[in-house]
């Protein structure tokens, strides 16, 4: 256990070679994932089939030897278990009924329900932990509260989660009696991930960005605190890797202030500004624009090697700054990972 890359880099080790995963690893850029996605029907169909869900979960460890696999699954399952509908547009993206009164609020299912729905994405763990290659780290994961609201808010993704401010603006009580929901269930749903055999945890917060001044404090930084806390009571040793994306000068002691093993970045911070304020409290994760994994080329190969440079003397883990897209070429993922390897 204790050999895999990734749990050494987690553990604070800084290793010759970075260990390498990718956010969005299995998805629609791989022709074999939208072969099975199509035997499946739908995204959602996809997510519920834990046969299924562990084949595409293993697709890119089988063609490119990653050193973590991902659980496959949503952010937004979670809403689905409180009782929100939710459905994906195709080439648009989710859809949910809405949250924006006390009674919206009170017509969603307690925390503890959760497990009826989401029992298949446990089984999906389950099926991983023997399927998977022994060198190989198995993360589960769950969006924080906050971007977690923000969809549920708005009923879909929003450029500047607007309809999330102004619940949090104008019905205080309303927006953190859902925060507390989400974080109660997300502590449900993410031991219960940990307990079928997942080895990391990862939190993203992919809007945590908009988030200024004291809010970041209370709706970023304080359930990502406490979720930590919990999870790592209940199973003491488990690493987790926190997202606060886009959160800027506010990356800066987070890990500490969280309690969290590593921090995530995303790409609008330089390797050099990151090494000197980020990865001197541990374990960073990052950053390369996901753009380059459709453009490719000389470009390619000096960034990744930039960032590798940058990061080498303290504990990193190479991965992108933000999910690989649709439009992505496979051939620059293998590049990408040569140029990390030193073949
Ligand atoms: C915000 C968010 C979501 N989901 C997720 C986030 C946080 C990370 C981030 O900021 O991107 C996280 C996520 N979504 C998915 C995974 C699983 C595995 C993996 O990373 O390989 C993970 C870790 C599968 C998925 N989730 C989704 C897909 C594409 C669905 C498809 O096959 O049609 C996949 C593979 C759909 C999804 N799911 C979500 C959106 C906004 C969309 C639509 C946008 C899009 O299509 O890319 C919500």
């Amino acid at each position: 256990m204790a050999d895999k890359t990734i749990l050494r880099a987690l553990a604070g080790e800084t290793l010759d070679t970075p260990p390498i995963w990718m956010m969005r690893q299995a998805g629609r850029y791989l022709p074999e994932y939208r072969a099975t996605r199509a035997e499946a029907g739908d995204f959602l169909s996809l997510c519920y089939n834990s046969d299924l869900a562990t084949e595409v979960t293993l697709q890119p460890i089988r063609r490119f030897g990653f050193d973590a696999s991902i659980l496959f699954a949503d952010i937004l399952l979670i809403p689905q278990a409180l009782g929100a509908d939710l459905w994906f547009v195709d080439g648009e993206g989710p859809r949910l009924s809405t949250i924006t009164t006390q009674a919206d609020f009170d017509a969603l299912k307690p925390a503890d329900v959760i497990h009826e729905t989401l029992n298949p994405i446990y089984q999906t763990v389950r099926n991983l932990t023997e399927a998977l290659p022994r060198e190989t780290t198995l993360i589960g994961f769950a969006g924080a509260p906050w971007t977690v609201a923000t969809y549920m808010i708005a009923g879909r993704g929003t450029p500047d989660q607007g309809p999330a401010h102004a619940l949090k603006d104008g019905n205080r009580p309303v927006f953190d009696a859902l925060m507390e929901r989400i974080t109660e269930a997300t502590i449900l749903y993410l031991s219960a991930q940990i307990e079928a055999g997942a080895e990391v945890i990862k939190l993203f917060d992919s809007w945590a960005g908009s988030l200024s001044g004291a809010d970041f404090q209370t709706y970023a930084l304080e359930p990502c605190r406490r979720i930590t806390q919990a999870l790592k009571e209940r199973h003491p040793g488990i690493p987790i890797i926190g997202f606060p994306r886009e959160a800027g000068d506010k990356y800066i002691g987070f890990a500490k202030a969280t309690g969290i093993d590593c921090v995530a970045l995303d790409n609008s911070v330089s390797p050099e500004w990151a090494v000197k304020h980020v990865q001197v409290d541990g374990c960073v994760q990052g950053n390369l624009a996901s753009s380059h994994m459709v453009t490719g080329g000389d470009a390619l190969v000096e960034e990744t090697r930039h960032i590798v440079r940058a990061f080498s003397g303290g504990p990193h883990i190479f991965n992108l700054g933000h999910g690989i897209t649709p439009d992505a070429d496979p051939a620059n993922v293998q590049l990408m990972i040569d140029t990390v390897r030193g073949a």
